[in-house]
């Protein structure tokens, strides 16, 4: 039988953090190898684990996998959280594209010059209440069902519960507008799995501080 999966980044949420929810949400316990040191990545290079030269990269079912969004599509499908059929695999994709636009904002926020970090998250929580947010409100109207696609939980869900925290961390209100997202959130977060992984002590990580990126910068030689 194969061994746990085994994550290759920093320890902070970046590109990984949407590949650790969907492990926890299917119950899949795995293990984690930070990146500190520039010497690890250079290991990873010299064996040639990084197909692209890049993290992240998981270790899964004697395969080492890279490029984020196809470990997300392949967790998704081996755990039936991708649909039934095209159709409902397609709007799976749409709504996981859009909560990864709004995230990736995030994302780089902690790399930005400190004079600009304030404006930016202005702009970024403006987003998701203008244009991000309104969509999964709509889509949640319209469907009439407790999840964004079909009747039962996909990767779509479990993305978008991700994304809401991450903006309520910068606006605690933002849901105040959005009723039908405050009660998919508290929905979402009873699936017992998801509820054991928003416990403290759980594999999530938190927003990424000064050490953090000052790790990426050294590792990636990112000056
Ligand atoms: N498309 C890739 C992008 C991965 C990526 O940009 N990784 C960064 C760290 S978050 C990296 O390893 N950068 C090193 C480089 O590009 O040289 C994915 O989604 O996995």
């Amino acid at each position: 039988m194969a061994g746990k999966p085994k994550l290759y980044y920093f320890n902070g949420r970046g590109k990984m953090e949407s590949i650790r929810w969907l492990l926890a949400t299917v119950g899949v316990e795995f293990e984690e190898v930070f990146l500190e040191k520039r010497e690890q990545y250079e290991a990873l290079l010299k064996e040639r684990a990084l197909l692209f030269q890049q993290v992240p990269m998981v270790e899964i079912d004697g395969m080492k996998l890279v490029q984020s969004k196809a470990i997300l599509q392949y967790i998704a499908r081996k755990h039936n959280l991708y649909g039934k059929d095209l159709k409902e695999s397609v709007l799976i994709d749409m709504y996981v594209e859009g909560t990864t636009d709004l995230m990736e904002l995030f994302m780089s926020h902690p790399f930005l010059l400190p004079e600009d970090k304030e404006k930016n998250i202005e702009l970024i929580i403006e987003k998701a209440k203008k244009r991000y947010f309104p969509v999964y409100e709509k889509v949640l109207q319209d469907h009439g069902e407790n999840f964004l696609v079909g009747n039962k939980l996909s990767s779509a869900d479990v993305q978008l519960l991700e994304a809401i925290l991450m903006v309520e961390e910068k606006s605690a209100d933002i849901l105040s507008e959005f009723p039908l997202l405050q009660a998919f959130k508290e929905r979402i977060s009873k699936i017992p799995t998801i509820k054991a992984f928003l416990q403290p002590g759980s594999k999530r990580k938190h927003q990424p501080d000064d050490t953090y990126v000052a790790t990426v910068r050294e590792v990636l030689r990112m000056y």
